[in-house]
């Protein structure tokens, strides 16, 4: 066995002095034990066997030779663990030790990118795939919240999502009894906040997740780095408080990076992990003993967390050393396997699976779903969110505004003489009011579903994060929502939709107000609600487009440049301007009706021209190559043939698009369900 790495110096005395130092903390330790033996627990959680491997492409995708190749990478190697109700396993281990993984396998949502192998079984019983997300509550590494709301908000919301068929007095209580076991009542009325503007503190905020996940009953609750980016005061409160949760009849797995030596007697069970392995799993009396024989003690006044995630990690900055700790890691591993503790484990996990009259799986408080009152309960949480963020609700109201000023200040006022660009103006205005609209429906949606609503889609260059800065999206947190079996992303879209479309229609009829009166298109208020009605779909369009797209794509850069180029695409063969409709080969012309802009283009040119009368300059006759035509019908029919007639036909149409891309969402986000659920 290598034992190169030495501390205070190796030895019987040594040895028995760093015993010595945590002798209290084991003794401390027994009386602190949630695990009472005499107690039967009611609960218990055991993972046998758990491996992992994924296939990977060797090279990259322009070094097309390796690129074919596929390699095997192991990530999780026969994990093996017990843990009864009333105890808290740490998870500890380097970063990229498997920790995450680990935890994804045990409550099913791993995903089927690699081969998964081994069981997870609850009381003895063996979970079948549809039992994971009604058995787990799993608390992510990052905090998906909403911004604007406030905590018990934000619970409140959760809780009829979750609790469905409790009364609203049944609800409020048990929110109550929540934020109380978690500590949230002084800030129980305190917004979460984001990136710009203050909220709760992080430690609260990581308790807020966790109290969202206690809603539910659940008897087994994971945590992916609860204490990630929290001072170690705040760290070390909220895993004492997470022990005090497994007191209550519960099971807590978790993962951390560093915990304080102080923590050393508040878990219940520890695990090291290393490379993918358990290479140590057991109390916490029982890990100092055990390295100690292995010959590595913890001198006296270190964290003996420290000195074990160090001692059974393995140093990849070269060769040398990664052999010389690849070995160390391995021998420990090995030693463990062979060890008392070890076979105890196995033996708890045999008994558990042994017993004839099984207790039944612990499963969530859960009601037969109503989707009806599950939208309710999004639309209403997403619109008391969005109205609170004043920034974002002026941005929406405003930015086609802003856009209409650009074309109002660049045209000023229409004039009725064909020498003076009646029509060239006119038609300018209808291409840009149908080509830039669905724009700002895009960047609306990308900025609410990607970047939490704040944070501008061009300031920021990462595609795949969950969250900017700290302000969660809303695709993450429907993506969290979703696997916690809460709701279907599909109900998600609905509600985003309803939620967002009272804004877009005053956006859009502030802007057609005042481009159309201003610049002085045809006067007559029917008209002007035509062009109005007719603007509001492209710039719907644009923001329901994104979202079909986000369904299924992640990366929000290529959703931008798909919209982009679609919307690009439409214009260039359906509005007629850039090549008349007639002149177009066929193919184009039959690709022609999958367009919005030929319907909406149609109906702009028809809004405005018909019944206008153009001037010709001051000239007595007919100026050549000018003035051909001064009838706006005539200017429609050259243009648009049959277009007159087609009013009522490309409005239906028009309108069309809506249900359909709604319909188009709901498969695309019914595929992200499927997905994320993997
Ligand atoms: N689906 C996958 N395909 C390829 N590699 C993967 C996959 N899942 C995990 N890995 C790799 O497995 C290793 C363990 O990842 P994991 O996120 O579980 O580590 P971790 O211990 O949680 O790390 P950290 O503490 O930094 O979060 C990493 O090297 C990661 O890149």
């Amino acid at each position: 066995m290598n034992r190169s790495y030495s501390l205070s110096g190796e030895g019987t005395e040594a040895d028995a002095r760093s015993k010595e130092s945590f002798k209290f903390v084991s003794e401390k330790m027994a009386s602190h034990s949630p695990a009472n033996p005499d107690e039967v627990p009611t609960c218990s959680l055991s993972v046998s066997q758990v491996s992992y491997t994924v296939s990977e492409r060797v090279g990259p995708w322009w070094d097309l030779p390796s690129y074919r190749k596929r390699w095997t990478r192991q990530i999780l190697t026969n994990v093996s663990f017990h843990v009864d109700s009333g105890q808290i396993l740490g998870i500890l281990g380097n970063s990229g030790s498997g920790k995450t993984t680990l935890l994804d396998a045990i409550s099913g949502r791993i995903g089927n990118t690699g081969k998964l192998l081994g069981e997870v079984c609850v009381n003895g019983r063996k979970l079948k795939q549809e039992q994971f997300q009604d058995c787990f509550s799993y608390v992510l590494q990052s905090d998906n919240l909403l911004s604007y709301l406030t905590v018990e908000e934000t619970l409140t919301f959760t809780a009829h999502l979750a609790l469905r068929r409790h009364s609203s007095s049944a609800i409020r209580k048990k929110v109550g009894m929540v934020m109380a076991e978690l500590s949230l009542g002084h800030v129980a009325h305190c917004v979460i906040g984001g990136r710009v503007f203050p909220g709760i503190s992080g430690g609260e905020r990581r308790r807020v997740s966790i109290a969202g996940q206690l809603l539910q009953d659940p008897k087994v609750i994971l945590l992916d780095e609860p204490t990630t980016g929290l001072d170690s005061m705040t760290a070390n409160q909220i895993v004492v408080l997470l022990a005090n949760l497994a007191k209550r009849d519960r099971i807590v797995v978790v993962t951390i990076h560093q915990p304080r030596s102080e923590l050393f007697r508040v878990f219940s069970r520890i695990a090291i992990m290393s490379q993918g392995e358990l290479v140590f799993c057991g109390q916490p009396g029982e890990m100092v003993d055990f390295f100690s024989d292995q010959g590595y003690g913890c001198p006296e006044y270190c964290n003996p967390f420290d000195i074990y995630v160090d001692l059974t990690s393995v140093d990849t900055r070269c060769s040398e050393r990664q052999a010389t700790t690849y070995n160390r890691m391995h021998d420990i591993a090995s030693a463990y396997r062979s060890s008392e503790i070890y076979r105890r484990m196995l033996g708890r996990i045999e008994e558990s699976r042994q017993v004839t009259d099984k207790p039944c799986i612990p499963f969530k408080s859960k009601e037969s779903p109503s989707g009806l009152s599950k939208l309710g309960v999004l639309f209403r949480r997403t619109m008391r969110n969005l109205s609170r963020d004043r920034m974002g609700v002026l941005m929406r109201l405003s930015q086609n505004l802003i856009y209409g000023l650009f074309v109002v200040f660049f045209v000023m006022k229409l004039d009725k003489d064909v020498t003076k660009g009646a029509v060239q103006d006119r038609i300018g205005i209808i291409y840009q009011a149908m080509g830039a609209s669905p724009y700002t429906g895009m960047l609306n949606a990308v900025a609410l579903c990607e970047y939490g609503g704040v944070v501008p889609p061009l300031w920021v260059g990462g595609a795949e994060t969950q969250s900017v800065q700290g302000v969660p999206a809303v695709r993450a947190i429907s993506d969290q929502e979703s696997k916690d079996g809460l709701y279907h992303k599909w109900q998600m879209f609905l509600a985003y939709i309803f939620h967002i479309l009272p804004f877009s229609i005053i956006s859009v009829f502030i802007f057609s107000s005042f481009l159309y009166w201003t610049v002085g298109m045809y006067p007559e208020v029917s008209r002007f609600l035509c062009f109005s009605g007719v603007i509001l779909v492209p710039h719907v369009i644009g923001e329901l487009l994104t979202l079909v797209l986000m369904g299924v794509v992640q990366d929000p850069n290529m959703v931008n440049t798909g919209v982009a180029l679609l919307n690009v695409a439409g214009i260039m063969v359906g509005s007629g301007f850039l090549r008349s409709n007639q002149q177009m080969p066929t193919v184009f012309k039959m690709l022609s009706y999958l367009t919005f802009q030929k319907y909406g283009c149609e109906l702009l040119i028809v809004t405005e021209f018909h019944g206008l009368n153009f001037t010709c300059g001051d000239a007595p006759g007919i100026i050549p190559g000018q003035c051909m035509m001064s009838n706006g019908d005539a200017i429609i029919e050259q243009g648009y043939p049959g277009a007159l007639t087609r009013y009522t036909q490309d409005f239906i149409m028009l309108y069309a698009f809506l249900p359909a891309l709604v319909l188009l969402g709901i498969i695309s986000f019914k595929i992200r369900d499927h997905l994320v659920r993997r």
